[in-house]
């Protein structure tokens, strides 16, 4: 009998076992984590980042690379914040239902831990697995939990609601529908496959139980790892490089842009639960993708400051070559135009405002309106959400060339706490003590 704490693939491993500090993992998963980590390095190119990569292929399934990758979740942050974007990805917000407070929201997040634990191990999602992803190996999935403001209230908890998740201010572009936007919880899952992906959806939805109810639910997708000759930066659908200028974990204050520190001030008083969490703006944006398909290549290389082609800036360079911002051509005229997006958004001119951009595209067919409804299920990740995202938003929706073409049409923010060590549950620092 194979039991659920068995990979999916890994039924012939049961007596193969080493011990790993953490717990027992079979001799052939050992084995497999080396030649995952060489495939780790291969995925870094995509959106920076570090994953701790355990394989659980068997030789009975001989998983190729995408297949066996897994990225832990237990540690001290949760997963899907610096991994590698996936090629498929599930944003949902739930809302406690009628009658469900802190002790049923505990057990929820406590039973959606473990179960991600699971599912991203490569094992069943337990009693009454669906199925959709036998045969398949973890393929990179994540599960992140959040919590949105409302969530405080709902659990008693106000007091102890930290100020980061004060509303977001109103931009005057916002065409925001309130039906799409905010929650009292937020999962996202994404992986390298779309079974593997919507496995754990659907897990995640069943285990919800009568405790919460779906409130919004979307889909994304982004480029699939091995599609393009060597790892690069992934595209969006105006056809644009997008994530070059991403903070990079290398960078020297990365942790204190991304996470909120376990010490200092924003670690103090009520708000200390968040130690090695990070707060997450999401944003539906419908591209116009009309109207942008009309302009001609060189005005839609003006509207970012950097060339299609391969994403280096009109100053000329490379993909990685910095901006040269005050560069004028041959008629005086700066060569980045002063309402490029590349400029606008840049943290130069935002006092160092930095976030970790980290997207999903999304295409949800032809609108009412009849034209495409796609765009990009925007995601970023900051320790303060008015050190990031805001400064820069409120700059761009002021002059940002991009405006034209875009239109934010769903928005939420949500405290991801850190992540959960063996045997503890995502936010019980907040709701145990
Ligand atoms: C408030 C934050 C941002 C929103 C909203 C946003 C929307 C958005 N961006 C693109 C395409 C590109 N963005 C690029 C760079 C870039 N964008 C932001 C912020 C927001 N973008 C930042 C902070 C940066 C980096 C700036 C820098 O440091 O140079 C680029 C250039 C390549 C890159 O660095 O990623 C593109 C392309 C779209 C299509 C979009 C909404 C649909
Ligand atoms: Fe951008």
């Amino acid at each position: 009998m194979t039991t659920q704490k068995e990979t999916r693939n890994d039924r012939n491993d049961r007596n193969e076992t080493a011990e790993n500090g953490q717990g027992r993992i079979s001799r052939r998963r050992l084995l497999g984590t080396a030649g995952a980590a060489g495939a780790t390095g291969l995925a870094l190119g995509a959106a920076g980042g570090t994953a701790v990569h355990a394989a659980t292929a068997s030789p009975a399934t001989a998983l190729n690379t995408l297949g066996s990758t897994g990225v832990p979740f237990h540690g001290e942050r949760q997963p899907g914040i610096t991994t590698p974007l996936q090629a498929r990805g599930h944003l949902i917000a739930f809302d406690l239902a009628p009658g469900a407070g802190r002790k049923e929201a505990a057990a929820l997040l406590r039973r959606w831990s473990r179960l991600a634990a699971e599912v991203m191990a490569g094992r069943p999602a337990g009693d009454g697995d669906t199925g959709v992803a036998l045969d398949a190996g973890p393929s990179s999935l994540t599960v992140t939990f959040g919590l949105g403001r409302t969530f405080f209230d709902r659990t008693d908890l106000t007091a102890r609601r930290p100020a980061a998740l004060d509303p977001l201010p109103a931009f005057s572009s916002d065409r925001l529908d309130p039906k799409r936007s905010d929650g009292d919880l937020w999962v996202q899952i994404g992986a390298d496959d779309g079974l593997v992906a919507f496995h754990a959806l659907r897990a995640v939805q069943r285990s919800a139980g009568d405790t919460a109810r779906v409130r919004w639910q979307m889909n994304g997708f982004n480029r699939s790892p091995g599609a393009t000759r060597s790892p690069m930066t992934s595209r969006n659908l105006m056809g644009q490089v997008d994530g070059t200028n991403n903070p990079k974990p290398s960078d020297p204050d990365f942790d204190r842009r991304i996470f909120v520190p376990a010490e200092g001030e924003a670690a103090q008083g009520d708000a200390a639960w968040m130690a090695g969490g990070s707060y997450a703006v999401v944003r539906r944006i419908r591209m116009l993708l009309d109207d942008w398909e009309k302009l001609p290549l060189d005005g839609q290389e003006e509207v970012i400051g950097r060339r299609k082609s391969d994403g280096a800036p009109l100053t000329g360079g490379s993909e990685t070559t910095p901006l040269a911002l005050d560069k004028t051509g041959p008629d005086g005229k700066l060569v980045i135009p002063a309402n490029a997006h590349a400029r606008i958004s840049a943290p130069e001119a935002n006092g160092g405002a930095a976030m970790l951009r980290r997207p999903f595209s999304f295409h949800d067919g032809i609108g009412p309106d009849g034209t495409v409804d796609a765009g990009l299920l925007f995601v970023c990740w900051q320790a303060d959400p008015l050190r990031g995202f805001v400064p820069v938003q409120r700059k761009l929706d002021r002059g940002d060339a991009l405006s034209a073409f875009i239109r934010h049409e769903a928005s939420g923010l949500f405290a991801v706490p850190g992540g959960a060590r063996e045997g503890e549950y995502v936010g019980q620092r907040l709701l145990e003590s």
